[in-house]
């Protein structure tokens, strides 16, 4: 291990969080074998769901990410004991003494991530109001909350939006509803869900968002106590109950995490098994990746990722699962930019979220976005007012440039751009990739590339 990495563990930055710059040397391809824990698209739900239960939630498989912390530190906020468990990578969490919340605290949490907005329904029902600060997450579009709001509204929540955050309160209780989701959103579902467990009566959801990370919040629910049955076409019931107690869960794996280190195989033609990767939560991701010329072996405890043949282009439209996830076109972008010929993304989730294409064509990759879309190809996602497409044309060999990470996947693929380059590159701002993976540096070791650290 090189001595940077080392320092940088032994200071407590195995996560990430205190690095700053990384100065990376290209041109290597990427070898090895790296794990991955926990999606931090469920875990960060499943700690919040532990606010639900009458005793302890041990959550299994967690990720040591810095989204993790946050929520953590909100939890602790509201009384909630978490302590470390006793195999690594475990989580106790005791909601046994759950108090108000302490406003000021709450206040410093503003900006950092988007969870905070799922604790509405669990802190309505244990303590009849909430506080909200303002949200975080990456910033690739407006990212309102009405679907959210305008649910909790229907449970029988007073909603006040002051300019710090926002404050709810549910005079009368809350009571199971109708509610039917303009868009299949992720985290209004998760909203409803977390809300009509404990509503009296009975919620049927219209609209859902299905995502594997959903469908394991469920499996959650379930152990603690709720009763949730998935009808067809998006439809979801949930009976609310008294009670619910705490669970015992271990995380689905991040298949986002995995299908960035795949899509970092594929572009510098590297060879990376990928343990904890699972095939039924990443099918479209696969049936892409091999048509983009990628070949994957899987096995029981993981997915083998490799350049196949020579690289092909793709057209992709980013869509709610079981479509391609969005969160998984940046870091294959980049290596579309090493196949021959004309590839299409169409992000139809978020209306923002090309712009990590400028490095990229800093470093002399071809792209060319269309801020409204584009028409006239044959389409499997029904045509969105706020989409954008990304034209790829390659090959186009790239070159080490100085770059800044602007989000979470835009700065996982600022990493495998300048992995994929010829020369010396400096991505900057590279604290941010931590917030969804877990030990990056670590791993960018462990897989052989040659870089060194800069920390705050
Ligand atoms: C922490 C987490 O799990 N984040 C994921 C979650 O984000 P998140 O839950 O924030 O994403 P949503 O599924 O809610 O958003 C999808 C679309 O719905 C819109 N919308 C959403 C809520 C609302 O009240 N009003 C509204 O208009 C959004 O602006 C966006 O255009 O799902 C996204 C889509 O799979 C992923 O990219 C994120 O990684
Ligand atoms: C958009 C993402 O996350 P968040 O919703 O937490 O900002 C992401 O994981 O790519």
């Amino acid at each position: 291990m090189n001595s940077l990495v080392q320092a940088s563990q032994a200071a407590g930055s195995s996560v990430g969080l205190d690095v700053d710059r990384i100065t990376i040397n290209g041109g290597i391809p990427l070898r090895g074998r790296i794990e991955v824990k926990g999606a931090k698209n469920l875990v960060t739900k499943a700690m919040v769901a532990s606010l639900l239960g009458e005793n302890v939630s041990v959550l299994r498989n967690v990720p040591n990410i810095s989204d993790v912390r946050v929520v953590r530190s909100l939890l602790e906020i509201h009384g909630v004991d978490v302590t470390e468990g006793e195999n690594p990578n475990e989580l106790r969490l005791d909601p046994t003494n759950v108090e108000s919340a302490h406003m000021e605290e709450i206040d410093a949490h503003a900006g950092f991530s988007r969870i905070p907005i799922l604790f509405c329904g669990p802190l309505l029902h244990r303590l009849g109001a909430a506080f909200i600060p303002d949200l975080g997450g990456c910033r690739i579009g407006d990212r309102p909350i009405d679907f959210h709001l305008d649910a909790l509204r229907k449970f029988g929540a007073v909603v006040e939006k002051l300019p710090q955050g926002i404050r709810l309160s549910a005079p009368n209780g809350l009571h199971g509803t109708t509610v039917h989701l303009p868009y299949p959103s992720v985290g209004a579902t998760e909203q409803v869900l977390l809300t009509a467990v404990r509503a009296k009566g009975t919620t049927e959801l219209k609209g859902a968002a299905i995502e594997p990370e959903i469908m394991d919040l469920i499996a959650v629910l379930q152990k603690m106590g709720a009763i949730i049955s998935y009808e067809p076409n998006r439809v979801i019931l949930i009976e609310g109950v008294d009670k619910l107690e705490g669970y015992d869960h271990t995380a689905i794996g991040d298949r986002n995490e995995a299908a960035s280190w795949a899509s970092a195989a594929l572009a510098t033609d590297g060879d990376v098994f990928v343990g904890g990767a699972k095939q039924q939560d990443m099918m479209t991701f696969l049936n892409i990746f091999r048509k983009a010329g990628g070949g994957f072996d899987i096995t029981d405890d993981g997915i083998r990722f490799y350049r196949k043949e020579e690289l092909k282009p793709v057209v992709i439209e980013t869509d709610v699962h079981p479509g391609f996830m969005t969160d998984w076109q940046q870091p294959l972008i980049v290596a579309l930019t090493q196949a021959t010929g004309e590839s299409i993304v169409h992000e139809t989730v978020y209306e923002n979220r090309f712009g990590f294409t400028d490095a990229l064509n800093t470093m002399g990759a071809n792209i060319v976005v269309h801020p409204n879309g584009l028409s006239g190809t044959p389409r499997r996602v029904p045509r969105r007012n706020l989409e954008q497409a990304a034209v790829i044309n390659g090959p186009t060999p790239l070159h080490g440039a100085d770059i800044e990470v602007p989000d979470l996947r835009g700065g996982f693929s600022h990493l495998i751009a300048a992995l994929t380059a010829e020369g010396k590159s400096t991505v900057s701002n590279v604290g941010i990739i931590s917030r969804g993976y877990e030990n990056f540096i670590v791993k960018l070791q462990q897989l052989g590339a040659d870089f060194v650290l800069e920390t705050k």
